[in-house]
């Protein structure tokens, strides 16, 4: 095992990855040509990232659909070989895969599953304590406590095709974990599931990351997830890196001014409140407005004089709308927040 550099859970220096991607015109012509002459373009997905994570450290990763996300974090477990750069993860270099590393990390995939789909989830538990030779005592452990914290007891024994999409992404996740990785990248581990399920899964992550000190690296479109676990946050776009800090200085990025909410005793028109910002929404006595951030004390201290006012508080925009601005309106096919979760699962 090669150390370095010291300390960084994820150390990752100017990583590249390029897809090569071949062309073929539509049709059945389109397929002889590309038979008897084939072109292919490259696709540079990311594009020398650098970033270093700490012990513990429980970092959003976010950015437009197609930024370079997944292929980052794919390449960071071992999926993907890097085109250039150098990464380092819980010291070893993920390329090689070796079970030493692979007994430190997990990739979760919510699009994707690792349950065997015909048993119960408890024989993929079973696989999964010989794959990475849990000792029975810690297994049995792990079991009782990710049965209490994730609620699992009942349907373990159940087979993993008649499971709700939330309790198999509990179980997918239990799965996943019980090797007690130091080294967690979640990718998109809430996607479709409904408010409850999502509420869960985070706090699961939140647990295991207090109990076992764990480094996690979390993709979500649901910005709830990243509001409540990370407390840093890496931005990439078109495969650079373009922000890299805590979540208030993230929601400092937006152009947009700061949010004024006030709780008024008087019942005040919206016209009346235009005076201090732009109405977002009113309904008389309680009222979001908007203000630039650089008139924010002036236009408070305003409102206080001038209003009969019971609460007033200023708040950073919401990040969907940082995010929104950023990557949404004027860039086609790069919103960042994604579907609605579905039905309750
Ligand atoms: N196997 C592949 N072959 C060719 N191009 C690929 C492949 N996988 C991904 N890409 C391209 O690389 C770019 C980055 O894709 P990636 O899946 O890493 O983005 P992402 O940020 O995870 O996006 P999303 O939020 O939509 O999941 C995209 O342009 C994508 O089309």
């Amino acid at each position: 095992m090669t150390t370095s550099p010291p300390d960084a859970a994820v150390h990752v220096r100017d990583l590249k990855k390029r897809y090569a991607v071949h062309e073929k015109e539509p049709g059945v012509l389109g397929s002889l040509k590309s038979f008897v002459n084939r072109k292919t373009r490259q696709v540079e997905a990311v594009r020398g990232v650098s970033f270093d994570l700490q012990p513990g450290e429980v970092v959003g990763f976010l950015g437009p659909n197609g930024a370079g996300k997944t292929t980052t974090l794919k390449m960071l477990s071992g999926l993907l070989h890097p085109s250039e750069g150098t990464a380092r993860v819980a010291g070893f270099d993920p390329r090689r895969r070796e079970t030493a590393f692979l007994k430190q990390i997990t990739l979760v995939m919510g699009q994707k599953q690792q349950l065997i789909w015909d048993l119960p989830a408890l024989d993929s538990f079973l696989v999964n304590q010989a794959i990475y030779e849990i000792p029975d005592q810690q297994y049995r452990d792990t079991m009782r406590e990710f049965t209490e914290v994730l609620d699992l007891g009942g349907i373990l024994t159940k087979q993993v095709r008649k499971l709700s999409l939330g309790e198999r992404m509990k179980c997918e996740l239990a799965a996943a974990l019980l090797h007690r990785p130091q080294v967690l990248f979640l990718d998109e581990p809430t996607i479709g599931l409904d408010v409850n399920m999502q509420e869960a899964v985070r706090d699961f992550v939140r647990e295991y990351n207090r109990r076992y000190g764990a480094t996690v690296m979390l993709t979500s479109h649901y910005m709830a997830d990243v509001t409540a676990l990370a407390q840093r946050i890496l931005v990439i776009d078109a495969g650079t890196l373009v922000f890299d800090g805590d979540l208030a200085a993230l929601a400092g990025q937006g152009s947009g001014g700061k949010t004024i909410r006030v709780q008024l005793r008087q019942p005040t028109p919206a016209h009346a409140l235009a005076a201090y910002g732009q109405v977002v929404s009113t309904d008389g006595l309680s009222a979001e407005l908007t203000v630039p951030r650089a008139e924010v004390s002036a236009r408070a201290a305003r409102l206080l004089a001038d209003l009969d006012v019971a609460d007033l508080t200023v708040e950073d925009p919401p990040i969907e709308t940082v995010m929104a601005e950023l990557f949404g309106a004027n860039r086609p096919g790069t919103a960042v927040t994604g579907p609605e979760p579905e039905v309750p699962a």
